[in-house]
Formats: C-alpha cells, sequence, structure tokens
C-alpha cells in the first residue's frame, strides 16, 4: 500500500507548523493534524474536552463512529518542548492518510488541552511519526501510525516535501522521484532517544567556506525553526547588520530589511542549503521591523532541532528499515 497526503500551512504568512488532513472512524470523519516526527502520539480534539478548550478546531467524535472502540482503563499525557500540553483516554478506529488505512489505530482523545493548543485553530491534534518508545499511553504503550502501517507498506518509508508558504506532500510506502534532483544522501539514524537522531557533517554561512564539524540532531516536523550550537549561531548572525540577540523575544533579532546570508549544512559529502528568505522568520510582532530569526540557539534545548525552516530546503525520506536511516535531497 501507499498513501499521499498534503502538508499544508496553518498560517498564509508564516510557516510555524503544516496540516494534513486525515480520515477517521465509519462513517469518517475529517480532521486536520499535524505530522510531527519529534513525538510518538496520535491524539485528536475530542468530544471529550470542555467547549471552553475548544476554539474552532475539528473535534473527534468516537460516539459516532461504529468502529470506535475504547481502549479501557488506558490513559496519556504528553509535554513538549514549548512547554504545551494535552492527555485524555484511547480509542482505537480505523485511520486514513491519503488513501492509506491503518485499522485498529489507537486514537488518543484529548480530554484537556494547554492554552496554546486551544489558540491554535487550525491543528486539529498530531500524528507522532517518531519512534514508538516515545508513546505515553499507560498501561500499554501504543504504536505509530507509521509502524502500524509498514507492514502493509510497498516500502518501509515516509518522505516530507515541505514548502516554504505553500503547500507541500507527506508520502507513505514509496519514494516520489519527480519531488527532488539529483541523489537521495543516507545517513545513519540513533533511535535510541526516540526522535529522527542523525549526525551533520558540518555548515557553511552563506558563500563562506564549509567547516566540517559534526552536529547530533534531531529532523523534527513539528519544530518551526532550526535550533544549532551557539557557536554556529554568531558565525551567521556575525553577517548580519543590527542582529542582537534578544532577550525580550528570546531569540536572534534583526531588523527585517537587514540582507542575510544562506546557510548551508552537510549530509555525509552532499550539501543543502536553507535560501535566507526561509531565515528571516516573521516579524517579532505584527507589523514590526524587527525580525525573528529561523535560526535560533540550541542552548537552553540539550538538543539540536532542524525543524521546518531547515526541511522544506530539502526532500526527506525517514525509512523504517532495520536500522532505520534518514535520506536528504536538493529539490
Ligand atoms: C513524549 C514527548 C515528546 C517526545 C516531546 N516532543 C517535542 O516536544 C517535540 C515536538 O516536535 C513538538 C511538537 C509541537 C508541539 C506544540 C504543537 C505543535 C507541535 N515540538 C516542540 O515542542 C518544539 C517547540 N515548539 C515549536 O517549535 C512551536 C510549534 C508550534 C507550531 C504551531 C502552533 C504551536 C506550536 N512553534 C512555536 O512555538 N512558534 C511560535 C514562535 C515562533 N517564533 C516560531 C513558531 C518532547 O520531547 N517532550 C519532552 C519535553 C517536555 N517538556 C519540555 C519543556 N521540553 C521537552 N523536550
Amino acid at each position: 500500500d501507499t498513501g499521499s497526503a498534503a502538508a499544508i500551512p496553518v498560517n498564509p504568512n508564516y510557516d510555524i507548523a503544516y496540516v494534513t488532513p486525515v480520515s477517521i472512524g465509519t462513517p469518517p470523519q475529517t480532521l486536520h493534524l499535524d505530522f510531527d516526527t519529534g513525538s510518538s502520539d496520535l491524539w485528536v480534539f475530542s468530544s471529550h474536552l470542555p467547549a471552553s478548550q475548544i476554539r474552532g478546531q475539528t473535534i473527534y467524535v468516537p460516539a459516532n463512529s461504529s468502529t470506535a472502540k475504547l481502549l479501557a482503563d488506558h490513559t496519556w499525557s504528553i509535554t513538549y518542548g514549548d512547554g504545551s500540553a494535552s492527555r485524555g483516554n484511547v480509542y482505537v478506529d480505523n485511520f486514513t492518510v491519503g488513501g492509506l488505512t491503518v485499522e485498529n489505530q489507537a486514537v488518543q482523545c484529548a480530554l484537556q488541552v494547554s492554552t496554546s493548543f486551544t489558540r491554535e485553530s487550525n491543528i486539529d491534534g498530531l500524528v507522532g511519526l517518531g519512534f514508538s518508545t516515545l508513546n505515553t499511553v499507560v498501561p500499554k504503550s501504543q504504536l505509530t501510525f507509521f509502524d502500524n502501517a509498514k507492514p502493509h507498506m510497498d516500502e518501509p518509508v515516509f518522505t516530507a516535501d515541505l514548502k516554504w508558504k505553500s503547500e507541500g506532500t507527506y508520502d507513505f510506502g514509496f519514494i516520489d522521484e519527480k519531488k527532488y534532483t539529483g541523489k537521495i544522501t543516507y545517513v545513519p539514524v540513533n533511535t535510541s532517544p526516540g526522535y529522527w537522531t542523525f549526525t551533520s557533517s558540518g555548515y557553511a554561512v552563506g558563500s563562506g567556506n564549509f567547516s566540517a564539524t559534526s552536529i547530533v540532531g534531531i529532523a523534527d516536523t513539528g519544530t518551526s525553526l532550526v535550533y544549532l550550537p551557539p557557536s554556529i549561531l554568531t558565525a551567521y548572525y556575525r553577517q548580519v547588520e543590527g542582529a542582537t540577540s534578544s532577550r525580550t523575544y528570546g531569540g536572534y533579532v534583526f531588523p527585517c530589511n537587514s540582507k542575510l546570508p544562506s546557510f548551508t549544512f552537510g549530509i555525509g559529502e552532499a550539501r543543502i542549503t536553507i535560501p535566507s528568505s526561509y531565515i528571516s522568520y516573521a516579524p517579532v510582532t505584527a507589523g514590526s521591523s524587527t525580525c525573528f530569526g529561523g535560526l535560533q540557539s540550541s542552548s537552553s534545548l540539550g538538543i539540536n532541532i532542524w525543524g521546518d525552516v531547515a526541511l522544506k530546503a530539502a526532500f526527506v525520506v525517514f525509512h523504517g528499515g532495520n536500522p532505520p536511516t534518514i535520506g536528504w535531497a536538493k529539490k
């Protein structure tokens, strides 16, 4: 089997996240979920939520699905890097993404979501595509959509073709040669942290020379920006007129009309270049002439994160073989 579905930016001006339409249950209920390789819970806004916590999101109503079954006495509770959180109970139901169906997929129903989720009316929940070891369901952890679908897939892969301010795609079970140029460079993945953790071979700022240095980080579709070691940030923002690290805004900011260099990172011998337009991320507040950078420091995170700002510069293959690997190509 294979599947293909759109990755739609939730905000027309800045790519803070992408959502993908999915169908759950019988008759199918369509929700728009944030596919997140940085976590492994599939959870949705549901009819169990208090009305005060729903603001425009579409909810999943298990009672309206003839194929929904409560997973008795199972609960979940998750906290994300940005402090957002949710918790609830668990059903199993039919789950379809772009024509690819998994029966008896664990669908975690929210009974409580934090305010940042309530505020984001275009995200109806998340589909975790990290390793199932990160799943938070107790007493028995549940498998991700990818782990459940893998045995039925033509190939045990999914690919991310995210785009700057436009609609991209997530493909499941096949690699679409039309979506990239040149060749795909695969590197090993360390699965023990539960994320898609790999080592980049170095970086270059603009047209500067390449600095060969191992950067261990995660490929995370659920994170908006790129978070790298402070030394790399200093090297980058040194080239940006008026750039400063702002305590007020919690990161590097610069005058929106400043000229920004591109940023290149290494995947083995291959090179992926993030255009400067992706790095001038967004005004710090609507209409401000001060912009927030798409490259930020990972010093407070304890982990380097290749988020959407990097991923949308490439065609990325999440290969769930034995052992898993991750492939990057230009496009
Ligand atoms: C089982 C837990 C699971 C693995 C969890 N995984 C993650 O946190 C990574 C995961 O990819 C999550 C997935 C997000 C969560 C919020 C909703 C959208 C998806 N990524 C992050 O938390 C990275 C930081 N957040 C972000 O990058 C959010 C994403 C977002 C997008 C749209 C709307 C709301 C939020 N972006 C912003 O806040 N933005 C606003 C500011 C703007 N300048 C950039 C965009 C984890 O590591 N949690 C451990 C953890 C807990 N507590 C903390 C404090 N840190 C932690 N790392």
